[in-house]
């Protein structure tokens, strides 16, 4: 795990030693996967521009992200089916993130129930920091039963995936004829109803009305995960929502949306200041972290490189992975001359291929 330096580094181990289906399944995106690669050249296409003589500290890393405090503004997204990548699964993830004083966002897709998740997670931390992330079913009661055990579980914030009125179309997935999980294998918080993926329902007929129904329902802050539209961020602001994700799914939904970083920018300049922002999308070095902290975002958060790391070494790989982002984060801050999350100037980013 040592000889593993950098995020890539973990992407590689990984690939060797997972079923290369089950790789496919984490690394692929819809269609041409345009969007994929877009999220990452995204960020080669901009520069940061430090200061200089600042003669400061250290810098800070700490964050407070809706009432939770962080120990820096990298955060877990949430991804489903950990127990493909490492049969610990959820529990190793759960516990590297409780340990690094990481947020991490559980998905409702998740192989390890998220009442265990919580258990494994206030075993290494007092106040692990767990929010849900949920796919709102037209079965309203099924919806809000999944609420109650998120709540139940201590998760301080629901994540309301709002980018999946379908689901994209995967190729890889279709090639390798990848359609369900392996026996022993479920989604533990679908068990009530079978535990099988085919039990979620992607439907087009989730609406703002559903929104307005999860905020009568629920007291925890709710944030919506998928916004890429300022004209939607505006309309989530208006609605009461606490707070955005700016992502486009990895690139696995609709293949040929921007950069989500490039529409941090957009959405910045609209709801920038009034909603906190948080983005996700091809963030791979502490220095992309920057980059978004620059644009505007709260928090960024990453979903494959967990992956890798669970898959190259189960917890440990995982920790390794969050420190690694943690130490390149660090030396990028300190050689922009900031001296802390909260004073990253947005001039230290500029267009600038390279
Ligand atoms: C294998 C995999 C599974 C995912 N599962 C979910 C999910 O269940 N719910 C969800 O909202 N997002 C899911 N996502 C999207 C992530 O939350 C996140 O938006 C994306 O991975 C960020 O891009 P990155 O992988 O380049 O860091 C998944 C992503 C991957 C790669
Ligand atoms: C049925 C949804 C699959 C999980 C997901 O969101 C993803 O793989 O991106």
């Amino acid at each position: 795990m040592e000889a593993n330096v950098n995020v890539r580094d973990f992407e590689a181990a990984a690939k060797a030693v997972l079923d290369p289906v089950h790789f496919d399944y984490f690394a692929s995106g819809a269609q041409d996967e345009l969007t994929v690669r877009a999220n990452e050249a995204a960020f080669r296409r901009l520069a940061l521009v430090p200061r200089i003589l600042r003669g400061h500290k250290p810098p800070r890393l700490g964050r407070t992200v809706l009432g939770s405090q962080a120990s820096m503004p990298i955060m877990i997204a949430p991804t489903a089916f950990h127990r493909l990548a490492h049969p610990d699964g959820e529990r190793a993830s759960v516990r590297a993130a409780a340990e690094a004083g990481v947020i991490m966002i559980a998905a409702m897709l998740a192989t390890v129930a998220i009442e265990d998740m919580a258990d494994e997670a206030r075993k290494v931390a007092e106040e692990p920091v767990l929010w849900f992330q949920l796919y709102l079913q037209p079965d309203l009661g099924f919806t809000e039963a999944i609420v109650r055990r998120a709540e139940a579980a201590g998760c301080t914030a629901l994540v309301v995936t709002v980018d999946s009125p379908a689901l994209g179309r995967n190729e890889r997935g279709d090639r390798n004829d990848f359609h369900d999980l392996p026996p022993g294998i479920r989604c533990e918080n679908l068990r009530e109803s079978g535990g099988s993926v085919r039990g979620v329902v992607l439907s087009p007929e989730i609406s703002w009305r559903h929104l307005d129904w999860l905020r009568g329902i629920t007291r925890l802050p709710i944030v919506l995960k998928g916004v890429l539209h300022p004209a939607d961020a505006e309309l989530a602001q208006r609605r009461g929502i606490d707070a955005i994700i700016v992502s486009n799914h990895g690139g696995r939904q609709l293949d040929g949306t921007p950069p989500a970083v490039d529409r941090l920018r957009v959405i910045a300049d609209v709801v920038g200041g009034e909603l906190p922002l948080l983005v996700d999308g091809g963030i791979r070095r502490g220095t992309d972290v920057v980059k978004t902290l620059a644009l505007g975002a709260t928090a960024a958060a990453i979903g494959r490189p967990v992956l890798w790391g669970l898959a190259a070494g189960g917890e440990d790989g995982v920790a390794r992975v969050l420190d690694l982002l943690r130490i390149e984060l660090l030396n990028a801050l300190t050689l922009c001359g900031c001296d802390s999350v909260e004073s990253v100037p947005r001039d230290l980013v500029i267009q600038g291929a390279m």
